[in-house]
C-alpha cells in the first residue's frame, strides 16, 4: 500500500475512534445522574471477579501444601473456602447483573423522556423535513441498543478488563513465563477487536436506518390505508415493504456472518493457550522447575479468562450497535429549534389583541419566498378574513402569528410586543387555533374537548360542546362524552370532527383566534349553526379567519385578498364589491354561487313551512325569529324568487 494511502487509512481510523470516542462519553454522561448505583455495580463487579480469583489460588495452595503434606484439615479448610468464595461470587454477579439492568432501563427511561421532549419542543421546520417512522425508531429501537450497551457491552467490557488486569498481575506473580505464553494472546485480541469494530459499526448504523426506513413505510401505509385501498395499491405497497424489509434482513445478516466468524475464532486462541499453557507448564513441573498446584492455579487462571473471551464478539456487537444507536438519538437531541424563546422572554398576559404584521416576509428553509411585504392592523375584536386562491399562503400567514415558524423579515406584533420577545407558551395560551387538518386524539370526546384545559369543569366542556353545535350530537351516542374517537377520530366524520376542533379551542377561551377554513367539510345547515356560534365567540376577540364561505366574508371588518403571497386589495365586503378588482372577481369565481344557493335554500324552506302550516302569516313570522341570520339581502332575493 503506498505510504500515502496508508497515512489516510491510519487518519480515518483516528478519526473514527474519535468519533466513538465522543459517543461512548456522552453515553457515559448519561449515567451521571445514576452515579450511586453505577459505582456500585462496578464494585459488585470487582468483587465478584475477586472472588472468582481467590479460588485457583486455594486450589493451588491446597494441592501444594494440604495434599502434599496428606492434611485433611488443610482439604476441609480449602473446601469452604471455595464454597464461600463461590457463594460470594454468585452473590455480587447477581448484584452486577441486577444493578446494571436497573441502570440500564433507568437511563433508556430518561433517554425517552428527553427524547420525547425535546421532539415536543422542535419547531414546525423540524418536523416538515423529519420522517416519523425514522424518530419512531430511534425512539424505540435505538433506545433499546443504547440500554443494552450499558449491561452487555459496558458492565461485560468493565468485567473483561477487571479480569485481564487482575490476572495478568497474578499470573506475573506465579510464573513470569506461563504469564507470557498465558497472556500471548492479549495483543492479538487488541488488533482483532478493534478491526471488527471498527467494520462492524457502519454495518449497525445501516441495519439501524433500514429499520428505520421500515417503520416510516409501515407507519405512511398504515396511516394511508384509506387511500390504499381506495387506489387498490395493496400489493405496490406490499411489494415496497418487502423490498425494505431484505435490505434490513440483507444488512442484519452481514452483521451476523461477521460476528458468527469472530466467536469461533476467539475460542480457537483461547484453546490454543490453554494447550500453550499445558506443554509449557507441564514440561516445567516434569522438570521440578514449577510447583503441581502453580500449574493447576494457572491453567484455572487461563480459564477465568475463558468467559470475557469467549463473549467478547457478543461484547463488542452491544457495544457498538450502542455507539450506532447513540449517534442516531444524538443528532436528535442536538437538533436546535429554529424558533426557541429569546432569554429574556416575557409572558404575555392580559392582552387586548391588537395584532400588527410589520412588512412581514417568508420562505420556508429551502425554498422561494411565499410571504411578500404583508401589513395587516387588526385591532383588538376585529375580524380579518383572508381570502385567495389555493397556494397563495393564507395558512402560511396565520401559522407565523402562534411562531409556528419565525418570520424571514418584518415583524409580527400583539399589543406591541414582538412575538418573538415573548414565552411560546403564554403567546400560544392567547391565540386559539382551528387548522385545516382537525386532529383528534385517540382518546374521548370528553378528553378531546378538554385537551387545552388542564382540570377543564364537566360544565365548560358541555358549554363548548353546546356553542360549537355538538352537544346534541354527542349525546345521541350510546357512551355521549365517554365515546372513543378512535385514532386521528376516524369514527367521526369531517364536520363533527370540526365542530369537536371548535369546542377544544373555545374552551381556551382566547383573545386571538384563528380559524383555518374551519367550516369547510359541514353542511350549510351545520355551517350555519356554527358560524353563528362563532360570531357569538369572536365578539371581542382578534379574529383572523380563512373564509370561502359567505357569510365569514361579509361580516369581516377586513378583508384581505392575497395573491402570490402578496396582499393585493383590503377592505369591507360592501367597498370591494363594487371595486372590478380581484375580492371582486373572486367573490364572483367562489362566493356569488354560495350566496345564490343559500337564497334558493332559504326560500325553499320557507316555501315548505308556508305550505305545512295552517297559520300562514304567523309562521312567516316565526320563520324570521327561526333564521336570524337571514339579513335584508337574503329576504329580498328570497321575495323576488317567489
Ligand atoms: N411546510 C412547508 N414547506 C415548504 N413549503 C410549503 C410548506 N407549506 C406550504 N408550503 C408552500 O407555501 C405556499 C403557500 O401555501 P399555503 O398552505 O400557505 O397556501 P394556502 O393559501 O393556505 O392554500 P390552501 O387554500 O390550499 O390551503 C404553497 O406554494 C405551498 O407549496
Amino acid at each position: 500500500m503506498p505510504l500515502e494511502k496508508k497515512q489516510k487509512v491510519f487518519s480515518s481510523y483516528v478519526e473514527s475512534f474519535k468519533f466513538n470516542w465522543r459517543i461512548f462519553t456522552r453515553i457515559l454522561g448519561l449515567l451521571r445522574p445514576h452515579w450511586f448505583w453505577s459505582i456500585t455495580t462496578l464494585v459488585c463487579v470487582a468483587l465478584a471477579t475477586g472472588a472468582s480469583l481467590v479460588v485457583p489460588q486455594l486450589l493451588q495452595w491446597v494441592i501444594d501444601v494440604g495434599v502434599r503434606n496428606g492434611n485433611l484439615t488443610d482439604l476441609i479448610i480449602a473446601a469452604v473456602a471455595i464454597l464461600g468464595a463461590s457463594t460470594l461470587r454468585g452473590l455480587f454477579s447477581y448484584g452486577q447483573g441486577y444493578l446494571s439492568q436497573a441502570v440500564s432501563n433507568q437511563v433508556a427511561y430518561d433517554l425517552r423522556n428527553m427524547m420525547y421532549d425535546h421532539l415536543q419542543g422542535l419547531s414546525f421546520a423540524y418536523h416538515d423535513d423529519s420522517e416519523t417512522g425514522q424518530l419512531m425508531s430511534r425512539m424505540t429501537v435505538d433506545i433499546e441498543a443504547v440500554r443494552n450497551f450499558l449491561p452487555f457491552g459496558l458492565m461485560r467490557a468493565a468485567l473483561a478488563l477487571v479480569t485481564f488486569v487482575t490476572v495478568a498481575v497474578i499470573l506475573f506473580s506465579l510464573d513470569w513465563a506461563l504469564a507470557l505464553v498465558t497472556l500471548i494472546c492479549v495483543p492479538f485480541l487488541a488488533i482483532f477487536t478493534s478491526q471488527v469494530a471498527i467494520r462492524i459499526r457502519p454495518i449497525w448504523l445501516a441495519v439501524q436506518n433500514e429499520n428505520g426506513e421500515l417503520s416510516t413505510i409501515m407507519q405512511e401505509s398504515l396511516s394511508g390505508v384509506r387511500v390504499v385501498k381506495s387506489f387498490a395499491r395493496e400489493e405496490f405497497e406490499m411489494e415496497k415493504f418487502d423490498k425494505q424489509n431484505q435490505h434490513l434482513r440483507d444488512y442484519s445478516l452481514k452483521a451476523m456472518r461477521f460476528m458468527a466468524w469472530n466467536q469461533p475464532l476467539l475460542v480457537f486462541v483461547l484453546n490454543v493457550v490453554t494447550v500453550l499453557v499445558l506443554w509449557v507448564g507441564g514440561i516445567a513441573v516434569i522438570q521440578h522447575h514449577l510447583s503441581l498446584g502453580t500449574m493447576v492455579a494457572v491453567t484455572q487462571y487461563a480459564l477465568l479468562l475463558a468467559t470475557p473471551v469467549r463473549t467478547f464478539g457478543f461484547m463488542v456487537n452491544w457495544f457498538m450497535r450502542g455507539l450506532s444507536g447513540g449517534e442516531r438519538i444524538f443528532s436528535v437531541l442536538d437538533t436546535k429549534s429554529t424558533v426557541t424563546d429569546a432569554p429574556n422572554a416575557k409572558e404575555l398576559k392580559n392582552i387586548e389583541g391588537h395584532v400588527r404584521f410589520e412588512h412581514v416576509d417568508f420562505s420556508y428553509a429551502r425554498g422561494r419566498q411565499i410571504l411578500q411585504d404583508v401589513n395587516i392592523d387588526a385591532q383588538p375584536g376585529q375580524v380579518v378574513a383572508l381570502l385567495g386562491v389555493t397556494g397563495s399562503g393564507k395558512s402560511t400567514l396565520l401559522h407565523l402569528l402562534p411562531r409556528f415558524y419565525d418570520v424571514t423579515d418584518g415583524a409580527i406584533t400583539v399589543d406591541g410586543l414582538d412575538v418573538r420577545e415573548v414565552t411560546q407558551s403564554t403567546l400560544r395560551r392567547n391565540i386559539g387555533l382551528v387548522l385545516q387538518d382537525v386532529f383528534l386524539f385517540n382518546a374521548t370526546i370528553r378528553d378531546n374537548i378538554g385537551y387545552g384545559v388542564e382540570h377543564a369543569t364537566e360544565e365548560q366542556i358541555i358549554a363548548a360542546a353546546k356553542v360549537a353545535r355538538i352537544h346534541e350530537f354527542i349525546l345521541s351516542l350510546p357512551d355521549g362524552y365517554d365515546t372513543w374517537v378512535g385514532e386521528r377520530g376516524v369514527t367521526l366524520s369531517g364536520g363533527q370532527k370540526q365542530r369537536i376542533a371548535i369546542a377544544r379551542t373555545l374552551l381556551l377561551n382566547p383573545r386571538i383566534l384563528v380559524l383555518d377554513d374551519s367550516t369547510s367539510s359541514v353542511d350549510m345547515e351545520t355551517e350555519y349553526l356554527i358560524q353563528q356560534a362563532l360570531e357569538a365567540v369572536m365578539k371581542g376577540r382578534t379574529s383572523f379567519v380563512v373564509a370561502s364561505r359567505l357569510r365569514t366574508v361579509k361580516n369581516a371588518d377586513q378583508i384581505l385578498v392575497i395573491e402570490d403571497g402578496h396582499i393585493v386589495e383590503r377592505g369591507t365586503h360592501d367597498t370591494l364589491v363594487t371595486q372590478d378588482g380581484p375580492y371582486a372577481h373572486l367573490y364572483d369565481l367562489q362566493l356569488r354561487e354560495q350566496e345564490e344557493f343559500e337564497a334558493r335554500l332559504l326560500a325553499q324552506q320557507v316555501d315548505e313551512d308556508l305550505r305545512k302550516s295552517s297559520k300562514g302569516k304567523k309562521e312567516a313570522c316565526e320563520e324570521e325569529e327561526q333564521y336570524p341570520h337571514l339579513d335584508a339581502e337574503n329576504v329580498e332575493k328570497r321575495e323576488a324568487m317567489r
